[in-house]
């Protein structure tokens, strides 16, 4: 998972990792989107990964409810970071992507794959959910202290439900 430093005893570091990378992953999915003139929004997609997560939960065994709330998380800073990078490319020509990949076969598996692992880190770490929120111990600074402002932002809305206020 390359170089984040996230505190050895954090038992929801891997997940804020998982999470981390989702975001990154919002680049290729928006010029994946950009480069053909997809809409960002795609809520039948959207339906279809919260209803598997609903349905993986139940499988392991987990309530759904979290995993749901913290999926619904990451597809909102997934559109954050996909409508920053629209309007900075309309802004910004020369800064557009110099390649368009393929949603459907490069970058949703990828998606797909880092689904998988943050359920597992969910199930991992289901004995310390609370009621309302999975209280996180770990620093966001450390995590987001390369990132720009639009993917800070959006690092921190993917977080949202396990970060302790
Ligand atoms: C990431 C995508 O864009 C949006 C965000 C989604 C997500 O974060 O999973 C799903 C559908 C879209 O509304 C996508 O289309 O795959």
């Amino acid at each position: 998972m390359g170089g984040l430093a996230i505190g050895p005893v954090d038992p929801f570091g891997p997940l804020a990792e998982l999470a981390v990378r989702r975001v990154m992953l919002s680049d290729l999915v928006a010029a994946a989107k950009f480069g053909t003139g997809q809409q960002i929004d795609d809520p039948v997609r959207e339906q279809q990964i919260l209803d598997a997560v609903v349905a993986e939960s139940v499988r392991r065994g987990m309530p759904s409810g979290p995993p749901a709330g913290f999926f619904r998380a990451q597809i909102e800073a997934s559109k954050v970071v996909q409508n920053g990078l629209f309007k900075r490319w309309e802004r910004h020509p020369d800064q557009r992507p110099a390649r368009t990949p393929d949603l459907a076969t490069e970058v949703r598996p990828q998606l797909d794959l880092l689904t998988e692992q943050i359920l597992g880190q969910l199930h991992a770490t289901v004995e310390l959910w609370r009621p309302t929120m999975l209280c996180g111990i770990w620093r966001l600074d450390d995590i987001v202290h390369s990132l720009d402002e639009l993917h800070r932002h959006a690092v921190a809305v993917s977080l949202r439900p396990i970060f302790a206020s």
